[in-house]
């Protein structure tokens, strides 16, 4: 049986109200045999919970999951009403049956009095950003855009895909994890819930995953005909999946808009590593490939903590969120992602990000680890733990003022909102996942070393971030190879050797002692026990 031949589409000079509408599109498909008459009410279900409008003139309804006994073929029915349709006060001439949500304004307490993000969006305005969800073809119809976002884990599933889907993208996830992928491919919706104060769920739809592990060259080809890229496994994963973008780059048509790659990883300059890496994977085509690409850096904010073994698909997550993304690159076709907003200069945005979010977050892991403590909404409950935390990050404001002119009581505002979002009760979080990969978090340009190098260059006070560190070489966490690794080299290594090599500091930095002490004090307490 077709999905769709011309007697399943309708075009009426007239208008119609939804409920007529949703009769005649069901009773088209009725009348090839797709579903039952009980179809219609699944579809009113859906409206009541969701509306399926689209924008410009277009609803998409279709049933709930609780109602697919209704559905006994795959089919479509298209119905044009020129005159249009209320569509629950949204003016909708066109209809068929796929399915699509809509979101809301991102719920961010800082962003009407934030400079940074007030001069973000307004920047978008002046590009024309704004929500879509079709791109044309050659030949002038349209298709869905399409994203690849390698790692469908805790951020991919539970922000980077999300607000992709309600960009109007159907989502290619390409992970390595094979139950995760089958998992994924299993179910036709997941739900993101975002927990805490003004916290609500989010459907997502339109997705499928490829494993790129045992099927690189299915997403290759993935890559080859999609919009957009982006990444969120880690900034030390970046180089395997760079290979199989240049497989796709290679396979892409001469004519095709350039692939829109974002790297949505914590760390600064994550989309530079990974075009590098593209560079160097490319070898003597790299000139040509990276023609056919262009390159955002971005800042992505929301916490996503691990999530329980029988969860399903389904992610918990917390209800702020913040996406910041570099626009130069796009030269004014911005990519299509409501609640994103593009910035001339990422800089002071995945500066204020690391260094305060990223910071806090690792310091209180650290502190609580040492306490013994497993959550970091408990941890921060700990008033000598809190008070750490607190003054580590007035050092990384310091800094963030004197480095990009940032408003001191605006920053003020943003450390007590983010250590309100720590302290979420309905957020499960652990200190092994925020701790995780220590070596990475004590490395030159992250979130302890990169600040407090800074501040001591500009005589500002470390101590704070000194005494974070010191509690991160404390840091131990048997599943953890980083952390296992780490402590080997604290018992193996001199001061100075493993000072400069996991920091990356040079012994003539002004930083250098105190963190050189900090390891000594570690290796101390090691050989004592
Ligand atoms: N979780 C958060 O709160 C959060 C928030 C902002 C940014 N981030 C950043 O996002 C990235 C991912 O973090 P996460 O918490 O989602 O981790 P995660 O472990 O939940 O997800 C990473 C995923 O990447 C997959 N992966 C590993 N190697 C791969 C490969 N070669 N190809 C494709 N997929 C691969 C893993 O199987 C996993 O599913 C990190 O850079 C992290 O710093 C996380
Ligand atoms: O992902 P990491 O290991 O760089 O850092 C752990 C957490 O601090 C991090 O995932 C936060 O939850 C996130 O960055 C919040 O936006």
């Amino acid at each position: 049986m077709s999905v769709l031949t011309l007697d399943q589409v309708r075009i009426h000079a007239g208008s119609s109200t939804q409920q007529e509408a949703l009769q005649e599109a069901t009773d088209i498909l009725v009348s090839v045999g797709a579903v039952t008459p009980a179809y219609v009410d699944a579809m009113r279900q859906r409206e009541e919970t969701v509306s399926t409008y689209m924008g410009n003139g277009l609803a998409i309804p279709h049933g709930t999951n609780d109602t697919k006994d209704a559905i006994l073929a795959s089919a479509l029915s298209v119905v044009r009403y020129d005159g249009g349709v209320d569509w629950a006060g949204e003016p909708a001439t066109l209809r068929d049956r796929h399915r699509r949500t809509r979101r809301r304004a991102p719920r961010d307490p800082l962003a009407d009095r934030d400079p940074l993000l007030r001069r973000g969006r307004r920047r978008q305005a002046e590009c024309g950003a704004d929500p879509g969800r079709a791109v044309r073809t050659p030949l002038g119809g349209e298709r869905l855009m399409k994203a690849v976002h390698f790692g469908a884990g805790n951020i991919g599933r539970g922000f980077v895909g999300l607000l992709l889907h309600e960009g109007g993208y159907e989502v290619v996830f390409s992970d390595v994890a094979d139950a995760l992928v089958d998992a994924i491919n299993a179910v036709d919706s997941y739900t993101v819930h975002e927990a805490g104060p003004g916290g609500t769920d989010h459907v997502v739809t339109g997705f499928r995953a490829v494993n790129s592990k045992t099927d690189p060259e299915t997403v290759a080809d993935e890559v080859a005909t999609a919009d957009a890229v982006t990444t969120a496994v880690g900034p030390t994963v970046l180089r395997f999946v760079a290979p199989t973008i240049v497989a796709g780059l290679a396979r892409r048509s001469a004519g095709a808009a350039p692939l829109q790659v974002m790297a949505c990883e914590n760390a600064i300059g994550a989309t530079d590593t990974l075009r590098a890496e593209i560079e160097k994977a490319a070898g003597v085509d790299a000139e040509e490939l990276l023609s056919r690409a262009v390159f955002a850096n971005t800042a992505v904010d929301r916490i996503v903590p691990g999530q329980p073994a029988n969860g399903g698909v389904d992610v918990t997550v917390e209800p702020y969120f913040e996406w910041a993304i570099e626009s130069e690159a796009f030269g004014g076709a911005l990519p299509k992602i409501p609640g994103a907003h593009f910035v001339e200069n990422l800089a002071p945005y995945i500066e204020r990000k690391l260094f305060t979010v990223n910071t806090g977050h690792a310091a209180t892991a650290y502190f609580g680890a040492r306490a013994g403590i497993e959550r970091i909404s408990d941890a921060l409950a700990d008033p000598d733990i809190a008070a750490r935390v607190s003054a580590a990050l007035e050092e990384t404001s310091a800094v963030l003022v004197a480095e990009h002119g940032l408003d001191p009581a605006e920053l003020a505002q943003y450390r007590a909102t983010i250590l309100e979002r720590f302290r979420n009760p309905a957020l499960v979080d652990t200190v092994q996942r925020v701790g995780r990969q220590p070596l990475r978090k004590i490395s030159r340009h992250e979130r302890f070393i990169g600040p407090a190098a800074m501040a001591a260059e500009r005589g500002l006070s470390t101590i704070a971030l000194v005494g974070a560190v010191t509690a991160a070489l404390e840091f131990e966490s048997p599943d953890d190879e980083q952390a296992v690794e780490m402590q080997e080299a604290l018992r193996t290594e001199d001061a100075l050797a493993f000072t400069s090599r996991t920091t990356g500091l040079d012994p003539e930095h002004p930083l250098f002692p105190a963190v050189r002490d900090a390891v000594v004090s570690r290796q101390t307490a090691l050989n004592a026990s």
